[in-house]
């Protein structure tokens, strides 16, 4: 077999390679790592070589929405490192921990397809590090705890992250305050890339990197969406044709109430009547129908909030924006119609999706 180009280029990155893997061995594109010292030996050879890191941050089951923060990291570093990891933490007791799906042979695959498009777009940097680590080493003390009082050492973000997703989620951004500490801190990234579709998640994210001094620069992507305007999400497999088609309400509803800000609306009143009231419609219609031709839904909240703080706000200052976003739970099928195209799980697992709309500032 050919040699493969080092995906280190430079004279420079040639020596390192060398270091790494000794002159026969060839190193994979992207490499795998399990465990965090080839990491660090490798990311600080890069730093020597001035190279830069983009890390993107993922539990797997890739989709396009992760591979286009993965695009955006390479238009701006040499490297993108790609964590793929699954964090017990951030997943309560009851939350679908056992059910997320895990796609490691597809996601490789994935990767590898997009490091081969980038190899061949002039000025892009390469994937060149899969970090998937094991629980043993993202936990190295205590094994993970997602109780509430949870033993452990803890990242806690207050009062940002027990609003809204949090309110919900009760250890949901501890657990993702503290895996993304301990990935900046294992792969010291110039760049963090984390997707807008989260929105809640980018400002817990930008809090930690401010108050802890992480130093790094936090960059959001744009949320990816299907044609129909749902936003992607790792757990839209679990929604079969019916519940996907119903699950449009989420961008339908946002997009109502979107247009009344454009419009020049500022009072929380006036801008999330129609989202509401889209909402409540949609529910309605769903009721009406036989339970073989229905998918029922559950709002659990329509937000319009301050960007930094996520707190509600009453008037949006058109100086600041807004961020208006939403939680909705697809109950699951209570009847399945012959031949009807079914989801991960058959339609059973209740899925709870969320979307969000920045309101730019006008001012
Ligand atoms: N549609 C999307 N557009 C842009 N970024 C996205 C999109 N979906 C997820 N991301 C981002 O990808 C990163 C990894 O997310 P994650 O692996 O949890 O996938 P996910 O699709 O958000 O999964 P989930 O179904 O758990 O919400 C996060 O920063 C997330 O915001
Ligand atoms: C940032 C993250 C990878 C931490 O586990 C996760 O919350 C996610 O995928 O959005
Ligand atoms: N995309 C955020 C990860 C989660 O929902 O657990």
């Amino acid at each position: 077999m050919a040699t493969k180009l080092p995906q280190i280029r430079g004279i420079a990155s040639l020596s390192i390679r060398r270091r790494l893997y000794g002159t026969a061995q060839t190193a994979p594109s992207p490499q795998i790592f399990r465990d965090v010292p080839p990491l660090r030996t490798y990311r600080r050879s890069l730093l020597l070589s001035k190279r830069t890191v983009g890390l993107v941050p993922t539990m797997g089951a890739l989709h396009d929405g992760h591979l286009s923060l993965a695009r955006l990291a390479a238009a701006e570093n040499t490297d993108v490192f790609i964590s793929v990891y699954i964090n017990p933490t951030q997943f309560g007791l009851n939350e679908d921990l056992s059910s997320y799906p895990k796609t490691w042979e597809a996601d490789l695959a994935a990767l590898k397809n997009l490091d081969a498009e980038l190899a061949a777009t002039p000025g892009a940097g390469r994937i060149s590090a899969v970090f998937a680590p094991t629980t043993k080493t993202m936990y190295p003390t205590l094994p993970p705890d997602s109780s509430l009082p949870g033993k452990g050492s803890f990242v806690t973000i207050t009062p940002l992250a027990n609003l809204l997703e949090g309110a919900s989620r009760p250890v949901f951004f501890r657990g993702v305050a503290t895996v993304c500490m301990k990935l900046f801190n294992i792969c010291t990234p110039e760049r963090v890339y984390f997707g807008q579709k989260d929105v809640q998640q980018t400002a817990v994210i930008r809090r930690l990197a401010k108050d802890f001094h992480v130093d790094t620069t936090v960059r959001i992507g744009p949320t990816q969406r299907e044609e129909s305007g749902l936003a992607m999400s790792s757990r839209n497999v679990y929604l079969g044709t019916r519940r996907r088609e119903v699950a449009r309400v989420l961008s339908q509803a946002l997009r109502r109430a979107e247009a009344q800000y454009l419009a020049g609306k500022r009072t929380r009143g006036d801008i999330l009547w129609p989202a509401t009231a889209h909402a409540d419609e949609v529910a309605a219609a769903q009721e009406e129908l036989e339970p073989g031709a229905r998918a029922k839904f559950e709002v659990d909240y329509i937000s319009l909030a301050d960007p930094e703080t996520m707190e509600e706000v009453e008037v949006v200052d058109p100086a600041r924006g807004a961020i208006l976003s939403t939680a909705m739970k697809m109950l699951p099928l209570e009847e399945v119609a012959e031949g009807e195209q079914l989801g991960v799980g058959k339609d059973e697992i209740a899925v709870r999706l969320i979307d969000n709309i920045i309101l730019e500032p006008a001012e």
